[in-house]
This record gives structure tokens, sequence and C-alpha cells, in this order.
């Protein structure tokens, strides 16, 4: 099965190089099961490596009986992640607590910023030239934390280190299609910012099918794109957030920065990523992969007054996120 969002150039033979682990840490979740069986399923992955404090080595013999190319291991428990990391070159990090219906991300920092913390040394131990995808919460700050950790251990690179920040972007292009009735597939909206609430920006005017939208349209679109999140935790009512979808963005863009580290070119995808775009240390936009990560932090393009009022107002937000990160790890050395 491939993801039939990228292009069939992802899955040329001569695009799969060299032998390629990536390893899921919170591969037992609901994120981490669903991703790690996408996962299983790409011709760019040699060897799956399941991590979590639980349940992994089921997952793993669970997921090993189906035939494709990717060999799994299953590793369990903090004495195992320096195996499940040695020789990793992407590192995606879906370990931590969901939410629950009223909470906010930020509710989520208490637990999360240490679990990312730790997972984020172990990889600056064993594999620190991975390729690393945070999407436990909050995004805003579990990122920032992730890149101090590793310039304490020297070998931070902000090419190196994404947000993952694509299922703003899947449903933007979704709920866009829905009223407008494009094709979603093949639909590009572009969603710059952050992975919180009104953090969120989609650019509805640069969307790639070129239709417009009345104030009262794009009000609604913005918002419901900055609260989709919430839509699932209030469904899913006290048990947990989004899993599925969240599972295949983590697979297109785990796929889509596999295929550039392989030499595929004009690969675009937005991430949240260290950028000098604005007074945000860390910033979502249109990023070009390359061989080596972030090779380009493009532009954000002709935005409107309406999208440069929101632009605005975010900023100060990711500017306090992230520094609670920074803060988060400096005091708790
Ligand atoms: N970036 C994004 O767009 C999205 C992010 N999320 C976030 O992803 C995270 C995970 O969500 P779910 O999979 O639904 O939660 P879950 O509770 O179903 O799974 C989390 C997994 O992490 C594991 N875990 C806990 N501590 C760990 C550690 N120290 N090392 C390794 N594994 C550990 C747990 O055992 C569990 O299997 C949450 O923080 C959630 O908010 C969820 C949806 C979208
Ligand atoms: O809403 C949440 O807590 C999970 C998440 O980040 C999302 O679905 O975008």
């Amino acid at each position: 099965m491939m993801l039939s969002s990228l292009p069939a150039r992802f899955f040329s033979t001569s695009a799969v190089k060299e032998s390629t682990k990536v390893a899921v840490l919170g591969a037992a979740g609901g994120i981490g099961q669903p991703l790690s069986l996408l996962l299983k399923s790409s011709p760019l992955v040699d060897h799956l490596s399941l991590y979590d404090v639980v349940n992994t080595p089921g997952v793993a013999a669970d997921l090993s009986h189906i035939p494709s190319k990717a060999k799994v291991t299953g590793h369990v428990g903090a004495e195992n992640l320096g195996e499940a990391l040695k020789g990793a070159k992407v590192v995606v990090i879906p370990a931590g607590v969901p939410r629950k219906p009223g909470m906010t991300r930020d509710d989520l920092f208490r637990v999360n910023a240490g679990i990312v913390k730790g997972l984020a040394e172990a990889a600056a131990e064993h594999c620190p030239d991975a390729h690393l995808l945070v999407i436990s919460n909050p995004v805003n700050s579990t990122v920032p934390i992730v890149a101090e950790v590793l310039k304490k251990a020297g070998v931070y690179s902000p090419k190196r280190l994404f947000g993952v920040t694509t299922l703003d972007v899947l449903r933007a292009r979704t709920f866009v299609a829905g009223k407008k009735d494009v094709d979603p597939t093949t639909l590009k909206v572009p969603v710059i910012g952050g992975h919180a609430g009104t953090t969120i920006l989609p650019l509805l005017s640069q969307n790639s099918a070129g239709v417009t939208f009345s104030d009262e349209e794009r009000d609604q679109l913005t918002h419901r794109i900055q609260f989709g999140g919430d839509e699932v935790v209030q469904a899913k009512a006290g048990t947990g957030s989004a899993t599925l979808s969240m599972a295949q963005a983590g697979a297109e863009f785990t796929e889509a920065l596999l295929a550039a580290l392989n030499g595929s070119d004009g690969i675009v995808e937005c991430a949240f990523v260290e950028s000098p775009l604005t007074d945000a240390p860390f910033f979502a936009s249109p990023i070009k992969l390359g061989r080596e990560g972030v090779e380009e932090i493009l532009e954000l393009g002709q935005i409107t007054p309406f999208e440069q009022k929101l632009l605005d107002e975010l900023v100060p937000v990711l500017v306090k996120s992230a520094q609670a990160g920074v803060d988060f790890v400096n005091s708790s050395e």
C-alpha cells in the first residue's frame, strides 16, 4: 500500500538508496500503532524500530507478519531505548498523553515536557545525526524542548528538527474541499504559525485551486481548521484525540522527508522548524526538503490583511510557548 497523496516518483527504485531505519517512540499508542502500520508498508523504510514503555513486542510481532520490505523490531522499557534508536535515520515521536475534553494542548505540558526531554536526550546520545519529527503536544513547546536538549548535547542542527503540523494541512485541504467542491487529494493549502488554536493560521487565500471565499466562509473555515483537534477530542468524549488522521499525517510527512533525504527534488511540506520568518524562534511554514532535511524555508508570499492580523497576534504566543520549553530544560538540570 502506498500513501496515495504522494507522487509516484517518491517510490522509484532509484530513490531508495541506503538502508533506512525509522524509529517510532510511543509506538504502542493511539497514534503510534496506525503510524507504524503505514510505515511498515512504505517502500522507503528498511527497518522499523518500535519503542514504547509498554506493549511494543506485541505490536512488532503483529506488524511483522505483513509482507513488505521493512524489518520490524520491538523495544520496550528505558533500558532498551538505546538499541531502538541506534542507527536511526528518522525518529518519529508520538509519545505522551493526549487531551481530554476541556483541556488545552498546553495542559499536556506538565507530563509531556518530561517525556519528550528524556527521549531527546536518548536520541542525542544514540542517534545524534537523526532527523527528529515531534508529534507530542504541545508542539509549540516540545519542539523547542528538543532543540534545547540537543544544543546542550552539542548535536543540534535546525535542518534535522521538525514539529509535525501536517494534520493542520490535511484538515485545511479536507474542509476547504468540502465547502467548495474541489478535489481534496490535489488541493494545497499552506498552514503556518504553530500547532494550537489561534496559533494555527491557514493561508486560505493561497489555496492551489484559486477558490475564493466570502468573509463569513473565510472566518468559519479558519476557525474550523484552528480548532479541528477539539472537534475530535469532543467526539471521542474522554478517550483521546486524533489518532488515525494523525497517523496518516505523520506517515505522509515521514515519507516526504525520506524521499527528500534520498534525493527526490522539489518536495515542499509545511512543518514547525527553527525559522527566521518572524520574531518567533520556531514557526511553521512551507519548507523545501532536501538531502540534509530543511533545505530552504520559503517566503510566506502575499497574505491578506485578515491573515496578517492573525499572524501578528499569534507570534507573541509562539515566543512565549518556546520560552516555556527552554525554561523547562534549563530548570530541570
Ligand atoms: N502534532 C499533532 O498534530 C498531534 C499531536 N498529538 C499528540 O500526540 C501525543 C500522543 O497521542 P496518542 O497516541 O493519542 O496518545 P496515547 O496515550 O494513545 O499514546 C501515547 C503512547 O506514548 C507512550 N509513552 C508514554 N511515555 C513514554 C515514554 N517515556 N517513552 C515512550 N513512550 C511513552 C504510552 O505508553 C502510549 O503508548 C499526544 O501528546 C497528543 O496530544 C495528537 C494528535 C495530533
Ligand atoms: O487536539 C489535540 O489535542 C490533538 C492534536 O494536536 C490535533 O488533533 O491537532
